[in-house]
């Protein structure tokens, strides 16, 4: 086969690719830095109670080396079944279509011994070739680390969203921080963090012991201004319900309620994809002493207002991440902002702000957080004009 043709092979896959992701509302890629953490559990289990609250809902499993999805979803002896060349991925419920790599193996313990082009082949397949359908959610198991299958799945899937899943420990946080910066290296925006396997509730006693400690995962996730999802404890019933091919819903214990919270703050951190809600705005405010602050790139804190069906129903206050070029517009999209209000703001920045689709509203006056998006709301705060027409992500301004 000459070069000219695998080229176009590659561009019609893409397009076949680009077809099905048009059709595909929310892409997660649930990531780790360490193996063994429960980034299968919480894959599943996300797909699961999504798809339990009637969002469509396909689950990917491309860990190639030690794909789990089908085992914990209880699917022994699952192969790929392919009708009119589309492959059909597994009807696990109506509304949750599962496709693993393991369907590929003769036997479940066979391993796959692929180098890096055939995975990516495959992969690739997985997005094409699949009889998907819409989806509200696509969810994809990525094998631990930083290798051929998360970096495929960033430079495949446009508009995917990154969930990493941790254990507290540190050796497990010093893996998070490379996902983290794998992720800002491919432009793939971070979702959030949820700590898994934090704390132990003694079922005698009732008490919490923290094996692994606990609260790493938030406190990471506050230093980098991240969204923290929510954590998980360490509870045998995981593991006995992931064995038996069961899911944390057949769980008594309170995991099932912390696996919903985790769930509930995934649907909301996307404004106006809410099932059924479509006029939810999250405006952002850079800040310095709690008032605007003019120059963008260099406030000291950015101000998160919800606006539910033009009512404020949530204040928060995060810290951005260390000032870099290209990092604050992206990490104020990554918190899910339709809007944000500046003094003014470099070309760059804004350049970036289009291109997340969120709208940017230049020449707001100093004032307070809850003041500006009054006004905003009331539609009593006009575009001005850029306070100040350089780039402010670059250097200090001094006016
Ligand atoms: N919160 C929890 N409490 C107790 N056990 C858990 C919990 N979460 C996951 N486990 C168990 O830990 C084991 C590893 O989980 P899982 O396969 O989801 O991890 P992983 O990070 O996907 O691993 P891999 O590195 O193979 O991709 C499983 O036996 C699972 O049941």
């Amino acid at each position: 086969m000459s070069c000219n043709s695998s080229d176009q092979e590659f561009e019609l896959q893409s397009q076949k690719i680009n077809r099905f992701l048009e059709n595909v509302d929310h892409k997660l890629v649930v990531m780790s830095g360490k193996g063994g953490v429960g980034k299968s559990t919480v894959a599943t289990n996300l797909a699961v109670f999504l798809s339990k609250q009637g969002y469509k809902v396909g689950l990917l499993d491309v860990d190639v080396h030690g794909p789990s999805i089908a085992g914990l979803l209880g699917l022994t002896g699952l192969r790929m079944n392919t009708v009119n060349n589309q492959i059909q991925p597994y009807l696990y419920t109506e509304n949750l279509k599962v496709l693993s790599i393991q369907g590929l193996l003769e036997y479940p313990d066979d391993p796959l011994i692929w180098r890096g082009p055939v995975k990516i082949g495959i992969i690739r397949q997985f997005l094409a070739d699949v009889n998907w359908g819409p989806l509200d959610y696509l969810i994809i198991d990525s094998p631990p680390g930083t290798g051929d299958e998360p970096l495929t799945v960033a430079q495949t899937v446009t508009g995917c969203q990154a969930v990493i899943v941790t254990t507290p420990q540190e050796i497990a946080l010093a893996d998070v921080r490379k996902s983290i910066q794998f992720c800002q290296r491919v432009n793939m925006p971070i979702l959030g963090i949820i700590e898994n396997m934090s704390g132990f509730v003694c079922p005698g006693c009732g008490s919490l012991h923290a094996i692994f400690k606990s609260g790493g995962g938030e406190k990471t996730a506050s230093d980098w201004g991240i969204s923290f999802l929510g954590r998980l404890p360490i509870d045998p019933g995981v593991v006995t319900a992931g064995d038996a091919g069961q899911t944390m819903d057949s769980l008594a214990s309170h995991t099932k309620e912390e696996m919903q919270r985790i769930v509930d703050r995934i649907i909301h951190q996307r404004p106006n994809k809410q099932k059924g809600v479509d006029s939810t705005m999250k405006i952002a405010i850079p800040l310095a002493g709690g008032k605007l602050c003019a120059h963008f790139g260099h406030c000291e804190q950015f101000a998160i207002i919800t606006v539910s069906n033009g009512k404020i129903t949530n204040h928060e206050t995060l810290n951005p991440p260390p000032h870099a070029p290209g990092i604050i517009p992206n990490w104020v999209a990554d918190q899910g902002c339709t809007d944000i209000l500046v003094g003014g703001m470099g070309e760059a920045a804004q350049a970036i702000f289009r291109q997340r689709g969120i709208k940017v509203l230049c020449g707001a006056p100093s004032d307070t957080p809850e003041n500006l998006a009054a006004l905003y709301l009331r539609g009593e705060l006009t575009d001005a004009g850029n306070a100040c027409d350089h780039d402010h992500e670059g250097h200090s301004c001094h006016h």
